[in-house]
């Protein structure tokens, strides 16, 4: 039985009237990379949230790396939000340098051979940068982390299709090298697909399916036609 990163029993979360989770059951293997998928609305920022403490439960039990979400497990954690603009003022440089100043396990020469990788200079500014620059430079920041947990919210939007293709496959390199979880959540799925070994897909704040990848592909198909299935 493959060990848990992150067990989650009965999440409910509630805003207003309406219950962004509504009694979630989760379990994200350790090690994995898992998607975590489903339409606009149905829990995922809400959940990724919860795992760094910035949202609280209203009920149920969380466990990430066998302890509840606080601010001194967050050094374990690379996060990155979704609508996240981290280092305006700064050039790319600049923000490696604040980087290796600041988050625990962040590695600088890494993180410069990542922006390279990702078609940045190590001189440009961040104000003036494209929505897709500036989304794999905040990319590159947080891949750059050796710390046991990765959570990227939407890391790959606003980058485009060619792109986005050649960043999964160097991803899939670099996860396979990596003793990390880590939990990517996407609209994006035909591209990325091939990143993940385990799929979650959430509506209406509850697990509706979830597997391994290569299981779900055998008896269902691929993670986009299973999204069809569920969502249409
Ligand atoms: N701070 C908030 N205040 C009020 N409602 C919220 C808040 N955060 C989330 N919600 C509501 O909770 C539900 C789930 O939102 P969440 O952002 O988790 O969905 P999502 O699956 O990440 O969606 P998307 O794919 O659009 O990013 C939505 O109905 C949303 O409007």
């Amino acid at each position: 039985m493959t060990k848990a990163a992150i067990q989650g029993s009965g999440l409910v979360k509630r805003y207003g009237r309406r219950n962004a989770l509504d009694g979630l059951d989760i379990e994200i293997p350790e090690n994995s990379v898992t998607a975590v998928l489903g339409p606009n609305g149905a829990g995922k920022s809400t959940f990724m949230r919860m795992l760094t403490g910035l949202v609280t439960p209203d009920q149920g039990t969380l466990r990430v790396l066998g302890e509840a979400p606080s601010w001194k497990l967050n050094g374990r954690i690379s996060y990155l939000p979704d609508r996240a603009r981290w280092y305006e003022g700064h050039t790319v440089a600049e923000a490696i340098r604040w980087g290796s100043n600041l988050l625990p396990g962040f590695d600088a020469a890494q993180a410069l051979q990542l922006v390279e990788q990702l078609g940045l200079k190590a001189d440009m500014d961040v104000k003036g940068m494209s929505k897709g620059q500036e989304a794999r430079l905040m990319l590159a920041m947080c891949l750059a982390r050796d710390v046991p947990l990765l959570v990227l919210d939407e890391p790959f939007s606003g980058i485009d299709m060619i792109s986005r293709e050649r960043i999964v496959a160097a991803l899939i390199d670099s996860f396979s090298d990596r003793r990390q979880t880590v939990l990517i959540c996407t609209h994006e799925i035909p591209e990325t697909e091939s990143l993940f070994d385990h799929a979650v897909f959430l509506n209406d704040g509850t697990v509706a399916l979830s597997g391994d990848v290569e299981e779900l592909r055998a008896t269902r198909g691929s993670v986009q036609d299973i999204y069809r299935q569920l969502y249409v």
